[in-house]
């Protein structure tokens, strides 16, 4: 995949930096270099010059907070008025001489209302209290309560020194105080807390910038851009016929959640696949939708489950229980979503995905003795996901604002292409057979490579997100708008 956006760990990044730091490479000199530059651009767009501008930098115990003074020292020598703030007893000493020598002012926090009416007052806050250095729990002492006396005072334009401070590096936790940015700009490699919700939102834009570090091992989070489409998707070749391009088998609504049924095979048949297979009792209703359908048992190279049905839909739950068979015994690939995760079994393999939303999944760990509940599992994302992939074999797509993917050979994604108006009704049944289509056109390969079933759902959420925004750019959009709008999204993004 071409375009692919990477991030790695803070140990990661570490063990990247070593042997570098090593061999003597001024590390902090570039990155802080690299920060005074966006943090000049940030002050022009916002007050045309640079002079007499008023830039105050929060400074922490450690090199975040380093970073953070020399990158105020080289703003200092271009005319910009410069406070630090130290919210801790330690601080980079090469730092301070720097800002010192440049004529930078320093101040220590001693009244906390001065300082955070220092800060509110500014055209822009350097946040270098905490970096990778963090342990994600918050920001505490000081530093908490100062940040805590901005935010009540109005937050001012925030630049966060690599990372937010107080936001959970690795894992995008929110504990705590954390001083939310307008623009990170994050040193060496993105870290996973960037991307993954519930904190991502935190950091603002983000910008990166490459120190030359090559770090070793799989990135730990990485997200699809739009141009890594095309190298998922199941393009057919000139001599296709619609079995060779995969037959999708879908076993959703019922009388009660009809619609279920039709917007389910409305995302797999303007997805583009060989067929679509319906098995229920809504047949009628799907057929007068989508003539394309084919109602009844056959082959089929993927499955949707779920989708409208009902606990006491005896019949639905008969024929999904049977599919089930299919998935687990000669590994046909499945979109395991809504009704039909409570007939889950014990343990799937990969190229089961599963589709819950943050209540569904705290259901599903708690059918398998974990006690969680919603809120904890928005809390930490990935952490539970991670723990329904590891109970349960399958895939796991969890839903949210950002879409956190766990699969097979540890692959994780996190996506956030879709505009907030895509909560809605019936979305989440479009997703489930858009990807229904996805893996049946791409079954052998997933059977091949299981962790594939990732890559796909990733694909899969980016492209119902960008299916949302096309549908209506900027309003609000209803899920049979959104299946309309896939293949004119999908057209877009193989010409990407
Ligand atoms: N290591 C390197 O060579 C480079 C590091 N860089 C910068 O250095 C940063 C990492 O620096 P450090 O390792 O000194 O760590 P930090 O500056 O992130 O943190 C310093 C210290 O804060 C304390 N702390 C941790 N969690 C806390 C919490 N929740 N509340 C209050 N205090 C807490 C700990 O004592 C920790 O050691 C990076 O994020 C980046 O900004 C860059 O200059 C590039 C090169
Ligand atoms: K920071």
């Amino acid at each position: 995949m071409r375009n692919v956006l990477q991030t790695w760990t803070s140990a990661q990044v570490r063990a990247a930096e070593e042997p570098l730091l090593a061999a003597g490479v001024p590390l902090m000199g570039r990155a802080a270099f690299a920060l005074h530059v966006w943090v000049a651009d940030a002050l022009r767009d916002r007050r045309g010059t640079l002079t007499g501008a008023r830039v105050v930098v929060l400074v922490g115990p450690g090199n975040n907070g380093g970073d953070a003074l020399h990158a105020g020292a080289l703003l200092a020598r271009r005319g910009v008025e410069v406070h630090a703030v130290l919210t801790a007893d330690r601080v980079h000493q090469g730092g301070l001489t720097a800002l010192r020598a440049a004529g930078g002012r320093v101040l220590r926090l001693e009244r906390l209302e001065d300082a955070a009416a220092l800060a509110v007052g500014a055209d822009l806050v350097l946040d270098g209290v905490l970096g990778i250095g963090s342990d994600g729990s918050g920001l505490r002492g000081a530093a908490g309560a100062l940040v805590e006396a901005i935010v009540q005072r109005g937050r001012p334009y925030v630049v966060a020194v690599d990372v937010p401070s107080g936001l959970g590096v690795d894992d995008g936790r929110r504990e705590g105080v954390v001083l939310d940015a307008d623009l990170t700009v994050s040193f060496g490699t993105l870290k996973p807390g960037l991307v993954l919700p519930p904190g991502a939102r935190a950091a603002g834009r983000v910008e990166h910038v490459d120190l030359g570090l090559e770090p070793a091992g799989a990135p730990a989070v990485v997200r699809l851009e739009a141009a890594d489409v095309a190298d998922l998707w199941p393009v057919p070749a000139p001599d296709a016929h619609k079995y060779t391009r995969g037959v999708v088998g879908v076993v959703a609504g019922s009388r009660a959640y009809a619609g279920a049924a039709v917007l389910t095979t409305s995302g797999a048949v303007r997805a583009g696949v060989g067929m679509v297979r319906y098995l229920g009792d809504v047949a009628d209703l799907v057929v007068a939708a989508h003539p394309e359908v084919v109602v009844g048992h056959g082959r089929v190279q993927a499955w949707v489950f779920g989708p409208g049905v009902s606990p006491d839909d005896a019949g639905q739950r008969r024929r999904i229980e049977y599919a089930v068979q299919h998935v687990r015994e000669r590994g046909e690939p499945a979109v395991v979503d809504a009704g039909a995760l409570d007939l889950l079994p014990p343990h799937v393999g990969p190229h089961a995905v599963i589709t819950p939303h943050a209540g569904e999944l705290a259901r599903l760990l708690g059918q398998r003795g974990e006690a969680v509940d919603r809120a904890d599992v928005e809390a930490e994302p990935l952490r539970w996901a991670r723990r329904a992939h590891e109970l349960t074999g399958a895939t796991v797509l969890l839903k949210g604002s950002v879409t956190v993917v766990v699969g097979a050979r540890g692959a994780v994604y996190a996506q956030a292409d879709a505009p907030p108006w895509l909560a809605t009704a019936g979305a989440g049944d479009v997703l489930a057979g858009l990807l229904g289509a996805l893996l049946a056109g791409r079954a052998q390969a997933v059977q091949e490579d299981p962790s594939l079933a990732a890559a796909l759902a990733a694909a899969a959420a980016l492209v119902h997100g960008r299916a949302a925004h096309r549908a209506n750019p900027g309003g609000p959009v209803a899920a049979q708008a959104v299946a309309d709008a896939l293949p004119g999204t999908i057209a877009e993004l193989l010409g990407a």
